[in-house]
């Protein structure tokens, strides 16, 4: 029976079942599932006509397709855990959002150990990014002295003598470019992270009189010609000098904002349950039966998941998909598989499109996570949407009298707010014509916790309207889904 239910039998495990469906291995205390809930055990029990608890049948004849072919997560069942994937391409901001949800749900987000190691990803970023502005400063070095040659050599034509050495205001002491000489050779073989922890106790004074170098200080602010460089940068480089030192303790924002903290092939899992909003008045069960639900948020990155996507098969027991997306992508671009410079919002398309027609996810809900929202208000004012091919037909009538460019005043929506549930509708269209189902979207600025929350608390409603609404109709007016959303934050 277990079998034709689906669980997995190899090697002949012995399962102890429940009366409430639950199994678990002979000996083990862990549940492994429920069968009441599995579309195997559904299928068979309707075939020999066999009796299935009441709130586990499925008589009503208008059941969403979604609902029929997958495991319903029973919201209410305590000890079950609703699990919650989240993936994205790459930089889109899928780490970001795990440690936010951290912060926001656990009350010890990182344990002391993780706090260990995540000091010294960032002290090593810092090195790292103190390694990126020191090759723009020889970059800028030599450009000057080019720059000073040139004039020179014009000055001797015309019979003047040279008035400069080959000094620059990017150039550096003797001991500041041994020690940034040695910094780039370190950084080039990979052994950035082997100068720890002694870095900290011999090389912050010499970090010290390098950050207060006027060499530096020139470089840094010409960063934005720093491709290299990335922008959270300055958030940690204007505090290296603390940072650097062996008693720093880095802050939930530090984590936030640092790079690199999730592991290397990007899994990594947070159970948690939402807190309850406000203390539960009589009769008000549900917001307790929300505060009693746990959830699991797992996340992996897109480099882990193999060739096509393959190791997707781990998470056919997910009850939802997020998938992120930055929206900031549209005028950015990535080398692709073949070594071709595409578009990243292209990219993130592929993946998106890769992942919603995986056999694993067939019939499974997906919330489109569109991410950065903030970075794209800013870009969309000045960078056309047009310049990504996939929005070439955007051609929004925008009011004259628009009292500003982020003003919802007179409800006349401002570009970015245009824009972005045009995007939203272009997945959604994208997702309807893959799977013929409904894609929920939420527009998000994961470095905010409160529109983290907002998402994430959608993910949920979305998970509890398949438990409590099964005959819930998914085809409503596509932009329904992204109303009831875009304006939480
Ligand atoms: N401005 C802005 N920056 C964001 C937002 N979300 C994430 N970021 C930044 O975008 C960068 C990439 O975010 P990550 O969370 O590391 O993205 P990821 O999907 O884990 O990417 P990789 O693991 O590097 O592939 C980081 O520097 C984040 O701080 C956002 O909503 N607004
Ligand atoms: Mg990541």
């Amino acid at each position: 029976m277990l079998q034709l239910a689906g669980v997995q039998c190899a090697g002949n495990p012995h399962f102890w079942v429940n009366e409430d469906g639950s199994y678990q291995e002979e000996g083990q205390k862990n549940t492994r599932g429920y069968i009441w809930g599995k579309a195997g055990t559904k299928l068979v029990c309707a075939f020999l006509s066999l009796p299935v608890p009441s709130r586990y049948s499925t008589s009503c004849g208008f059941l969403s397709s979604n609902v029929v072919a997958r495991t319903v997560p029973d919201y209410t069942d305590h000890g079950v855990v609703h699990k919650l994937l989240l993936v994205g391409y790459s930089g889109s901001g899928t780490s970001t959002i795990f440690k936010q949800a951290k912060i926001l749900y656990k009350s010890t987000p990182f344990s002391e150990k993780e706090r260990g190691n995540i000091k010294l990803t960032i002290q090593t970023n810092v090195y790292a990014y103190l390694g990126i502005l020191l090759e723009g400063r020889e970059r800028f070095e030599e450009e000057s002295l080019g720059n000073l040659k040139k004039n020179q050599s014009l000055l001797y034509t015309t019979g003047t003598s040279p008035k400069h050495g080959n000094k620059t205001v990017y150039s550096i002491g003797t001991r500041l470019k041994a020690f940034s000489d040695w910094l780039l050779k370190t950084m080039v073989s990979g052994k950035l992270d082997a100068i720890f922890p002694a870095a900290t106790r011999e090389y912050t004074p010499l970090i010290e009189e390098l950050w207060n170098d006027s060499a530096i200080k020139a470089t840094y602010e010409r960063r934005n010609e720093i491709e290299m460089l990335p922008s959270v940068a300055s958030y940690f480089l204007e505090r290296a000098i603390q940072i650097l030192r062996t008693d720093y303790e880095p802050s939930d924002i530090d984590i936030l904002y640092a790079e690199g903290v999730t592991s290397s092939n990007g899994l990594a899992s947070v159970e948690f349950s939402f807190p309850q909003s406000a203390p539960v008045e009589a009769g008000d069960t549900d917001d307790l039966h929300d505060s009693l639900a746990r959830y699991e948020l797992i996340t992996i990155h897109a480099r882990g998941l193999g060739d096509n996507c393959k190791w997707l098969e781990m998470f056919e027991d997910v009850g939802l998909v997020i998938f992120c997306v930055s929206l900031s992508d549209y005028n950015q671009f990535s080398t692709d598989g073949n070594s071709c410079l595409t578009n990243k919002m292209i990219l993130s398309r592929k993946l998106f499109e890769t992942i919603v027609t995986h056999p694993t996810f067939e019939q499974m809900d997906f919330l489109l996570l569109l991410n950065k929202m903030d970075e794209f208000e800013e870009k969309i004012e000045h960078i056309p949407l047009t310049q990504c091919d996939w929005f070439s037909d955007f051609h929004p009538i925008i009011s004259h009298n628009r009292p500003g460019s982020n003003n919802n005043i007179n409800n006349n929506p401002s570009l970015s707010q245009l824009a972005s549930h045009y995007i939203a509708v272009k997945f959604k269209r994208l997702y309807s014509s893959l799977t013929g189902q409904n894609l929920y979207v939420s527009l998000v600025k994961g470095l905010e916790p409160d529109s983290v929350d907002a998402s994430l608390k959608y993910g949920k409603e979305i998970l509890k309207w398949n438990e409590e609404k099964p005959n819930f109709s998914l085809s409503d007016d596509s932009m329904h889904s992204i109303e009831a959303s875009s304006f939480s934050h």
